[in-house]
């Protein structure tokens, strides 16, 4: 997280606090460039936070696409220990609903909020062959957001391993795929099925209107000012 993200941090440990995995332990690990700015919460027994100080960026595309080889290296060095599941996800969120154990599971994927029931052929997919993240038009599922990645701490690793080669291809190739990790995630999930869905309950966005199929809003993305926050465009 870069430092103009860090207004978001507050609700989302306060609302984390009353929702997320309540009952069992744990550990919140926070990527920031500013560990100075994070505000100071008392958590509720069992429950730790650990600051990781990570470099800064010009721009946006390469803060929220580093956090594959950020996952990956946390995975490596502590988590295959400490942890026997993971979720990455966005901070420029808001828990309103329960989020517990029904969640878990080896492989756990979220329907973007944007897409759920909309045709194949409107997915927002990598559709230049010249990046890793391509998929042809006659193939995929779903379109899975990038704000939600879990499941055993194993097959995360696994994930944001083969993600970040592929990041790191692209790269090579002078390429940016259309919506950065997003997209290399989903060609994951083309090869590499979910083993559990998760629906947009657990990743709304705060401006859609809540349509009538959805019954509670779990998770959402707040409402933000992209020029405020970000450092480019
Ligand atoms: C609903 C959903 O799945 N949203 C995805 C989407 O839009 P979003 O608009 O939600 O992207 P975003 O601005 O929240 O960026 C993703 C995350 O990267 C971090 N960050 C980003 C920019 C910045 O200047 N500073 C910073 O710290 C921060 O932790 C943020 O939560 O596209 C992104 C990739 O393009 C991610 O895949 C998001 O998960
Ligand atoms: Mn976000």
């Amino acid at each position: 997280m870069s430092c103009r993200y860090t207004r978001f941090l507050k609700d989302f440990l306060e609302s984390a606090e009353e929702n997320f995995m309540l009952g069992y332990r744990v550990h919140y690990f926070l990527f920031t460039d500013h560990p100075e700015w994070v505000p100071n919460l008392i958590l509720g027994a069992g429950r730790q936070l650990t600051k990781i100080k990570c470099p800064s960026s010009a721009r946006w595309q390469e803060i929220t696409s580093r956090r594959m080889e950020m996952i990956e290296k946390l995975i490596e060095e502590r988590l295959l220990n400490e942890a026997d599941f993971i979720f990455s996800l966005d901070v420029d969120t808001k828990f309103y609903g329960h989020w517990g154990a029904e969640t878990l599971g080896n492989l756990i994927a979220v329907l973007h909020p944007g897409y759920f029931g909309s045709p194949r052929t409107a997915f927002p997919y990598e559709r230049r062959s010249k990046s890793v993240a391509f998929i042809p038009p006659e193939e995929g599922d779903y379109y899975y957001g990038g704000a939600v990645i879990g499941g055993r701490v194993s097959s995360v690793h696994k994930l944001v391993k083969t993600c970040r080669q592929q990041l790191d291809a692209d790269r090579a190739n002078q390429i940016e795929a259309a919506w950065q990790e997003e997209s290399h995630l989903n060609k994951y999930f083309l090869y590499n099925k979910p083993s559990k869905v998760l629906s947009p309950e657990y990743l709304w966005q705060d401006f859609k209107k809540k349509t009538s199929n959805m019954k509670v809003i779990r998770f959402s993305q707040v409402i933000k000012n992209y020029n405020e926050v970000r450092p480019n465009k």
